[in-house]
């Protein structure tokens, strides 16, 4: 069985990947769809014993499938997770460790090929973020071949953030699903704007995802 995979990538890190993955998650389970939902190079996440864990990536992506927050699920979600909350080949130093990117490309194949149904794996960061001491986001995604849907935030300085990755991967033969501009906090002009402005040159379908809201039918609907 090889599932339908898709990667979210980001226009910048702290703009929403999560937010929009799990929500999209939700919806997609709550149309009745199989879908798996994996993280799986993560920094900035404490020991599962911590109470900060809960705030993490993983810990958000296993509550959206209505996972339990065990060793096994948190593994199996994101198996290289550093505490730092830095690029993830900084936090990797810190903890006298570093990551192969062909263990990461080997990883999510392997979850790939088992995987029944839509498998969505978020990025870590911007799109062209270290995740090794050699590679990028973007060597992650070219290698593992996968549509890229893009989450943007609606900040000042957005459009262009989000249009510089969409010619990125234009450049680079990544196929683009949809942008998601996912509202950021205290945002000068509404998210519909900054996503109207988007969606006139990032050739793709683009998406709107208001503040607390739950995923639009139309992007759930391009998955
Ligand atoms: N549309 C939204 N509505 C409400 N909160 C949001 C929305 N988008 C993002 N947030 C919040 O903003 C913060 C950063 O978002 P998120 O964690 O999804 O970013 P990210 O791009 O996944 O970051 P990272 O690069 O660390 O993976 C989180 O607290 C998240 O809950
Ligand atoms: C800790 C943070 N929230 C992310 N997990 C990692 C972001 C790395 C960004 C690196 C960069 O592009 O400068
Ligand atoms: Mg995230």
């Amino acid at each position: 069985m090889t599932a339908r995979a898709l990667f979210i990538a980001g226009a910048g890190t702290e703009i929403g990947k999560t937010y929009v993955t799990a929500a999209l998650t939700r919806s997609l389970r709550a149309q009745g769809r199989a879908v798996r939902t994996v993280k799986p190079l993560a920094s900035g996440v404490p020991p599962l014993s911590d109470p900060g864990f809960i705030e993490s990536d993983t810990a958000r992506l296993l509550h959206a499938q209505g996972l339990a927050l065990d060793e096994e699920a948190v593994e199996a979600c994101s198996p290289w997770r550093f505490s730092a909350p830095l690029s993830p080949d900084q936090a990797a130093v810190l903890e006298g460790r570093s990551l192969d990117l062909a263990d990461l490309v080997g990883w999510c194949r392997d979850e790939i090929a088992r995987t029944e149904g839509t498998l969505l794996i978020e990025g870590v960061g911007g799109l062209m973020s270290p995740v090794t001491g050699a590679a990028t986001g973007l060597d992650w995604l070219r290698a593992l071949g996968l549509p890229a849907l893009l989450v943007s935030g609606s900040y000042l300085g957005a459009i262009s953030h989000a249009l510089t990755a969409c010619e990125t991967l234009r450049f680079h033969g990544v196929a683009l699903r949809a942008v998601v501009v996912s509202e950021s906090p205290d945002a000068p002009a509404p998210a519909a704007t900054v996503a109207a402005a988007i969606a006139r040159h990032a050739g793709a379908p683009v998406a709107c995802l208001r503040r607390g809201e739950a995923c639009p039918d139309d992007l759930a609907a391009l998955i």
